[in-house]
């Protein structure tokens, strides 16, 4: 398994959508799954986080799903709390994943691909508060996960969706 974070409009959903496409794979996204779910409907509509464990065991069974049937995934998520990293190892997560990719993209721009998008549930205030809690999180997050063994690639997420999407590939090419 691939994994994919980024803040909310960095590109997660577009890169592992096409990433799965060219590679035969199945795509789950954390954020398509939580709104398919209509579990955290309240959480998500006030943009604050969702009980982590719950969400764990969601994208637990949707990857082992795929395991189990032979098939390989590209996951798209955001990082969530320093815990979440062992909720996630004791499910087995990291013995299925191969490397993870952060899309790196500025502030300045997601705001405006937020914007564009229009997706429903998108408004200025719970974008700033995904964005900012990403900013706080996303390093501890990633460092953890970092000393649990899991390789992390750091991609520029600016430019064409091509371009980017050649950046990832060229990363699943050397691993
Ligand atoms: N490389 C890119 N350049 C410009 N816009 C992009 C790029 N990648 C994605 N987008 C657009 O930005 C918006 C957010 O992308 P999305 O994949 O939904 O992000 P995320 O899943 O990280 O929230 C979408 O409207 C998408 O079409």
């Amino acid at each position: 398994m691939i994994l994919i974070y980024g803040p909310a409009g960095s590109g997660k959903s577009t890169q592992g959508r096409m990433l799965a496409e060219k590679m035969g794979r199945t795509w789950l996204s954390a954020g398509q799954l939580i709104r398919d779910s209509h579990r955290f409907d309240e959480y998500t509509s006030k943009g604050t986080m969702i009980p982590e464990n719950i969400l764990v065991d969601l994208l637990w069974e949707n990857m082992n799903a795929v395991f189990k049937d032979g098939g390989e995934v590209i996951f798209d998520g955001q990082p969530g709390s320093v815990e979440q990293v062992g909720m996630l190892e004791e499910k087995g997560v990291f013995t299925h994943t191969e490397f993870a990719v952060l899309l790196k993209v500025p502030e300045e721009e997601l705001l405006i691909r937020l914007a564009e998008r229009g997706r429903e549930d998108d408004n200025v205030e719970v974008w700033k508060q995904k964005i900012s809690y990403f900013e706080q999180k996303s390093y501890s997050f990633l460092t953890e996960m970092k000393s649990r063994g899991v390789q992390i690639y750091e991609v520029d997420g600016v430019g064409s969706i091509k371009e980017v999407n050649q950046r990832i590939m060229e990363l699943v090419q050397k691993n």
